[in-house]
């Protein structure tokens, strides 16, 4: 077969032929797969007898995905909200064989809803459209009736073309509100029933005391179902989309410094890791570290974190743990978070640094900065990347997160051992056995399999070639009101606490006086949007005066320097601890955040 051939050119029939389809696990790579268009599902096998055979390994109603099309390198990505597949043209098929394709699915998608091409701006090639069909349920209901006529689907169109701006709402970058965004909120106020005045009365079981931290925030999270994230968007077209600020009832009472610091929740592991002589046993449990840093994500898909103010701190002191950990916000543009943790069993740190792709229906996040890990005992440094994390069905109420990839973790003081992780994308949506699957190796120099291990990220990670076979690691108990507290865990719901005994110690940069984000800890979700707003306009009128005056901002606790493979990294420069003991932040010069 040469490619895909239209049977019957009115009206569409079978489509079938051979393309690339890219697969990220296991052969990661382009592999050729025998395609079948059949009234708007698009379905592949290995071969056409695998077809005719039943072996059918994917059925996608072309007409509820977002398609991107790139002509000059011949490419298309579905987005399926659940599912997201990149395609491209065989060294086989006829150069018109995607244009035979497009109309194929404009035709079904037509039946639907109206299709519009726009330019994707993350596409440097002008030749690349986007086609864009909305499904109901990402249609913000206030907007339903006006979906039949084209002008709304037109809209949506140039709002997927502004793919990249958008994302960075997620991280929400630079943000002004002279929207009316209120007016989209309330005038799209239609809470879904069940979920509105959870009352809160707290049952005395999850009251009570852990480690005498508190077990429950001041108030319920707000249900924030009826925010229709696409209904924002579409408000604000025209305008620029970078300085469309979020309503406050998207967010959960934490930034991103204090999320960074969920990843040492199993720090415990790191203590084992730093008792354990055989260097691959060792590996196992720094492997099983980075896996735990995961498990937060199937809670935690209807609320995002506050982004942090150019110069914001956190401090977090875990004597229970036995570490101590600070970060910084030291980059606006690109948001930047760097992180250092000590404790006698090791040291942790990272900066944050991701992108953002945007598919139509997902945003695929795609973390650049390496995790650093040292062991006192055995003198390693450890050192990984991050995987892929996917929130699908961006704009639904069916979100839903994943992690895919994989990850290397290497020991940059000794060869001997290195580990591989895989994170193991979803083949089949809705099958709930291999659901966040993740399998690892540790290898020797040679290559050798030294231990193998597997599990998921959400249910925890057994490993049966250790001397006794083994759980090694199994997530928390998540708490049974968790629904009603933005899916925090017990940990998560420490982070923000202001205890007495910190409360003269913590400079006054520290999240935990960030006054919009406490009003939100405590229900107050109008007053806290208009700090919000407050605070970010003082953000911009810092920036604007040093501007003026020729200065940069310098991040006070952390310094750029370069790592080991020529990259720019955010380490510590060791002084928080020493000024916070003496003279103390009381004493000392602080940025002045808040109003
Ligand atoms: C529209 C909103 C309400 C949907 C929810 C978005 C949430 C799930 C998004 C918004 C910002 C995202 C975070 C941004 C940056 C990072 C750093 C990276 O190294 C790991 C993933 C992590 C931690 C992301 C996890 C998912 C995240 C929290």
């Amino acid at each position: 077969v040469a490619g895909m051939s239209l049977v019957n050119n009115t009206v569409p029939g079978i489509c079938e032929g051979f393309l690339m389809k890219k697969r990220k696990y296991p052969l990661r790579g382009w592999h050729k797969r025998y395609f079948v268009l059949d009234k708007g599902v698009l379905k592949y096998s290995k071969t056409q007898q695998d077809i005719v055979r039943g072996k059918i390994h994917c059925a996608l109603d072309v007409s509820l995905a977002v398609m991107s099309v790139n002509r000059k390198s011949k490419r298309i990505d579905l987005d399926a909200g659940d599912s997201l597949y990149h395609v491209k043209v065989c060294i086989c098929t006829t150069k018109n064989v995607i244009v035979v394709v497009i109309d194929v699915v404009n035709h079904y998608s037509s039946s639907g809803c109206p299709l519009h091409s726009v330019s994707l701006s993350s596409d440097s090639s002008d030749e690349s459209y986007c086609t864009v069909c909305q499904d109901q349920q990402a249609t913000p209901s206030q907007d339903r009736k006006l979906n039949r006529t084209p002008s709304v689907t037109d809209c949506t169109a140039e709002y997927f073309d502004a793919s990249e701006v958008i994302c960075e709402n997620l991280s929400e970058n630079e943000t002004s509100d002279e929207s009316g965004l209120s007016n989209v909120t309330t005038s799209n106020s239609e809470p879904e029933e069940g979920h509105t005045g959870v009352s809160s009365t707290n049952d005395l079981a999850s009251n009570a005391q852990v480690n005498g931290r508190r077990s429950v925030l001041p108030a319920h999270s707000t249900d924030n179902s009826h925010i229709g994230i696409l209904t924002i968007l579409y408000n604000n077209i025209g305008k620029d989309l970078s300085r469309v600020s979020m309503p406050v009832a998207l967010n959960e009472p934490l930034s991103l410094l204090q999320r960074v610091s969920e990843e040492l929740e199993y720090s415990e592991l790191l203590d084992i890791a730093n008792h354990t002589d055989d260097p691959f046993e060792r590996m196992v449990y720094v492997a099983a570290f980075s896996i735990s840093g995961y498990a937060w994500a199937s809670w935690r898909n209807r609320y995002k974190p506050f982004n942090p103010v150019l110069g914001e701190t956190y401090e977090n002191v875990r004597e229970d743990h036995g570490f101590r950990y600070i970060a910084e916000q030291v980059s606006h543009h690109p948001p930047l978070s760097a992180c250092h943790a000590e404790s006698d069993n090791f040291s942790f740190w990272q900066d944050q640094r991701w992108k953002n792709k945007f598919w139509g229906k997902s945003v695929e996040i795609v973390s650049t900065g390496m995790v650093n890990v040292t062991l006192p005992n055995y003198g390693d440094h450890y050192e990984w990347n991050k995987a892929v994390t996917c929130i699908h069905n961006v704009f639904s109420q069916q979100r839903s997160l994943e992690h895919y990839g994989d990850i290397v973790i290497r020991n940059l003081n000794n060869n001997e051992c290195t580990c591989k992780i895989t994170f193991v994308k979803s083949r089949y949506w809705g099958d709930e056995n291999s659901k966040n699957e993740v399998q690892g190796t540790v290898l020797d120099r040679a290559g050798r399999v030294l231990h193998r291990f597997g599990g998921s990220w959400h249910e925890g990670i057994f490993c049966d070639t250790l001397p006794n076979p083994q759980c090694i690691w199994k997530p928390n108990p998540q708490p049974d009101d968790y629904f009603d507290y933005y899916g925090f865990s017990q940990y998560a719901r420490e982070l923000n606490e202001l205890t007495p005994d910190i409360k003269n110690k913590l400079p006054p940069t520290d999240t935990r006086f960030r006054p919009d984000q406490r009003l939100l800890e405590d229900g107050k979700v109008e007053e806290a949007d208009k700090r919000k707003d407050e605070i970010e306009e003082k953000q911009r009128e810092r920036r604007k005066a040093m501007t003026k005056k020729g200065e940069e901002h310098v991040p006070r606790f952390f310094v750029k320097t370069i790592d080991h493979a020529g990259r720019e990294v955010w380490v510590t420069n060791g002084t928080y601890w020493k000024i916070r003991e003496n003279p103390g932040f009381a004493s000392t010069e602080n940025l002045d955040l808040w109003c």
